[in-house]
């Protein structure tokens, strides 16, 4: 049977069915509609005003490739300007093939590139890994005068965390998770997630028909973050569900916590001055339970802590562009190869 004709420009044939509202486009005005999407978010949340210098956190990944096309496609109309900060995060077999790929993206796109980092003592563990790289960025964001921070985390990113806070009964995350954004307390820069309402089929497919080169590998130590059984579980919601995902993502908005379980007011951090509930911010409890030797015991985990980390070689879904259950909606498949992203999907 052949495709249908595009739904919006009535002229090409039909390339894909959008997963969620399951209108036929082409390519052309599938990217277009994607854009305007995320123009929506932007300044429908106020989230970059004109003149802001946004540091995107550009992790080579599809996503932060994704933001920074689209956000630099954008940047005009907005009156921004974009410098791409990348964390090196120094994991070994993952990290410099990905800070190649950031590399091609700036030269092709003639943005200004800043690598920060080595972190080097972060290498076991995904929550080491992500609040030094939360602090790294910041730092790098810092360095090159931004005024904001972006980052590409997109609708399943966003529902899986709350699912992983719900599971960990973490009242003070899920109080602070909701939003497209945090406005820069305690000194800190303002951070957005522009894609936070972009389903990551459709991250993957605006990637697709931009022509986007980017780095697809899962980072080695994927397998063992809890964040994978959170994943695994959101895809049977949303094979039931389609719309679980973005259902997730506003509960987290519309959460109304219980005054006893409300963390307690933020102040700062005894050493470093950043945002912390505690005496110690989260990067520098984790710094002092490294040096100290006790890094389960500096974030307040002990035998919860080891939740955190699934038994080695538990095989679970990657990350990014894997298979998903439900209605195909790529119409004509360019790539049945199941090494590429979208062959996979
Ligand atoms: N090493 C890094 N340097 C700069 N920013 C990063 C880095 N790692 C992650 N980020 C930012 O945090 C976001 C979410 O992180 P996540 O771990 O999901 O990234 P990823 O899976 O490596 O790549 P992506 O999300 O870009 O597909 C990224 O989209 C990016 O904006």
């Amino acid at each position: 049977m052949p495709a249908p004709q595009c739904a919006s420009c009535h002229k090409a044939r039909a390339a894909l069915r959008r997963p969620r509202s399951g209108l036929a486009l082409c390519g052309a005005c599938f990217c277009a509609a994607f854009e305007a999407e995320v123009l929506h978010t932007v300044v429908a949340g106020r989230l970059l005003p004109p003149g802001a210098v946004v540091a995107v956190g550009a992790s080579g990944g599809k996503d932060s490739t994704v933001l920074a096309h689209v956000l630099r496609e954008l940047a005009p109309r907005l009156g921004i300007s974009l410098q791409l900060v990348a964390v090196d995060e120094g994991i070994g077999g993952y990290r410099d093939a990905a800070l190649a790929a950031v590399r091609r993206q700036a030269a092709r796109w003639e943005l200004p590139l800043t690598v920060h980092g080595r972190l080097g003592r972060s290498r076991s563990c995904c929550t080491f890994c992500g609040v030094l790289r939360r602090r790294a960025l910041e730092e790098g964001a810092r360095l090159v005068g931004a005024t904001h921070v972006v980052t590409g985390h997109n609708a399943d990113d966003m529902a899986e965390t709350v699912l992983m806070n719900f599971l960990r009964g973490d009242a003070g995350r899920l109080a602070r998770g909701g939003g497209l954004g945090s406005p820069g307390e305690g000194g800190a820069l303002p951070r957005c997630r522009p894609l936070q309402l972009a389903s990551q089929k459709e991250v993957v497919l605006y990637a697709h028909f931009r022509r986007l080169d980017y780095f697809s590998e899962e980072c080695v130590y994927a397998p063992e973050a809890f964040r994978g059984h959170a994943r695994d579980l959101l895809k049977l919601l949303e094979a039931a569900r389609p719309s679980a995902v973005l259902d997730l993502v506003h509960s987290a908005e519309r959460l109304a916590l219980a005054p006893a379980a409300r963390p307690p007011p933020a102040g700062a951090c005894s050493r470093c001055g950043a945002l912390a509930s505690r005496a110690l911010c989260q990067a520098c409890a984790l710094l002092d339970g490294l040096d100290r030797g006790r890094p389960r015991l500096a974030i307040g985990k002990g035998r919860r802590g080891r939740d955190e980390v699934g038994p080695r070689g538990l095989r679970r879904s990657g990350s990014g562009s894997n298979p998903q259950p439900g209605k195909p909606f790529l119409l004509f498949p360019p790539s049945r190869d199941p090494s590429s992203p979208l062959g996979r999907l």
